[in-house]
C-alpha cells in the first residue's frame, strides 16, 4: 500500500511553493558556503540539486532540514515563512528527509525503525506503544500495518524483524526511506539517495521517486551527484557552484547551459 495520499501537496492546498528558500547565505568562518541562494520547490515536483564538488548542495540540504540556520535570507513552506526551522519541526510540518549517513536506530529492529516514522501520526506516542499500554494497542497495530505496507512497498518487508546492522547498505538505505515515507509526508528532502547503490536499486529509486511525486502529489528536493537520476527523474534542476546558484530550469535547459558545462569542466559526471 502507498503512504496516503491525504497529505500530499497541490498547488490549491499549498498557497504557495512546497518549500522555497529566498537570499540564503551561510558561511563557515571565512568559507562562504552559500550566497544569496533562491530556490523553489514547486508542489508535487521533483527539484534536484547539483553542483561539483564543494559547492554548496549538502549546506542547503542542512539548511532545509533546519540543520544550519542560514546567516541570512528566509525559508518558506506554503507561503509561510517558516523561523529558526529545527529538525525536530519537520516532521509537523509534513516533511520528513533521508540522510547520508541513514541515522538508523542500530538497538531496534527495522519495522521499530519505521515505527519511528510513523509515529508522527500517533496520538498515544511511540514509547506507550512500545510499552504496551492497553490504550494504545489499536493504534499501535494501525501503525504497525502502516509501518509493513511501507517495507513491503520498497521490498524490504522480510527484514522487518532483523537489526539494520546486520543488513546491507542497499537494503539499509531503502530502510531509511521507508522510515521517511512512513510519516506521509508531502515533502521529501533526499541526500545523495543513490549514493552506493548499484545500477538496477538507482533505477528503482528512481522510479520511486517519479511515482511519489506524479502519482501521489509528493514534492521532492533530491540532492544527488549522480547526473543520470537527477536528469531522469527531476522536474527542475538547481546547480549550485561556489555556493552560488548559477543555473536553474529543466533538465534540458540545465544540460545545454554554457556555465554549468564550464562549472563541471574537468569533474566526472557520475
Ligand atoms: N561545518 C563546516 N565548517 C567549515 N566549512 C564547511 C563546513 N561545511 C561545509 N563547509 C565548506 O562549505 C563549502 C560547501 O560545502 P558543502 O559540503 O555544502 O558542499 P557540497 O556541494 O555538498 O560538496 P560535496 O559534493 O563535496 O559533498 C565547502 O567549501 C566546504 O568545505
Amino acid at each position: 500500500m502507498p503512504p496516503s495520499t491525504s497529505t500530499a501537496a497541490t498547488p490549491a492546498a499549498t498557497g504557495g511553493t512546497a518549500l522555497a528558500l529566498r537570499g540564503v547565505s551561510v558561511s563557515f568562518g571565512g568559507v562562504h558556503a552559500l550566497t544569496g541562494v533562491d530556490l523553489a520547490v514547486a508542489p508535487g515536483t521533483v527539484h534536484g540539486v547539483i553542483g561539483p564538488n564543494g559547492a554548496g548542495k549538502t549546506t542547503l540540504f542542512n539548511v532545509a532540514c533546519g540543520f544550519v540556520v542560514p546567516d541570512e535570507g528566509t525559508i518558506e513552506r506554503r507561503g509561510e515563512q517558516l523561523t529558526r526551522l529545527r529538525p525536530h519541526d519537520l516532521a509537523g510540518l509534513g516533511m520528513a528527509r533521508t540522510l547520508q549517513g541513514l541515522g538508523l536506530f542500530d538497538r531496534v529492529t527495522v519495522l521499530e525503525n519505521v515505527l519511528v516514522g510513523a509515529d508522527r501520526h500517533a496520538r498515544t506516542g511511540f514509547l506507550t506503544a512500545l510499552l504496551g499500554l492497553p490504550r494504545a494497542a489499536r493504534e499501535e497495530r494501525a501503525l504497525r500495518d502502516r509501518a509493513m505496507a511501507v517495507l513491503e512497498r520498497l521490498d524490504v518487508a522480510s527484514y522487518a524483524a532483523r537489526y539494520p546492522a546486520s543488513l546491507p547498505y542497499p537494503v539499509r538505505k531503502r530502510v531509511a526511506l521507508a522510515r521517511a515515507l512512513a510519516a506521509e509526508p508531502d515533502l521529501l528532502l533526499l541526500d545523495e539517495p543513490a549514493s552506493g547503490l548499484g545500477a538496477d536499486d538507482m533505477t528503482e529509486l528512481g522510479d520511486l521517486v517519479q511515482s511519489l511525486s506524479r502519482d501521489e502529489g509528493v514534492s521532492v528536493l533530491l540532492v544527488e551527484h549522480h547526473m543520470d537520476l537527477v536528469m531522469r527523474v527531476c522536474d527542475e534542476i538547481t546547480v549550485l557552484d561556489f555556493g552560488r546558484r548559477i543555473a536553474s530550469g529543466t533538465p534540458a535547459q540545465v544540460r545545454d547551459d554554457p556555465a554549468v558545462l564550464a562549472a563541471y569542466l574537468g569533474e566526472q559526471v557520475g
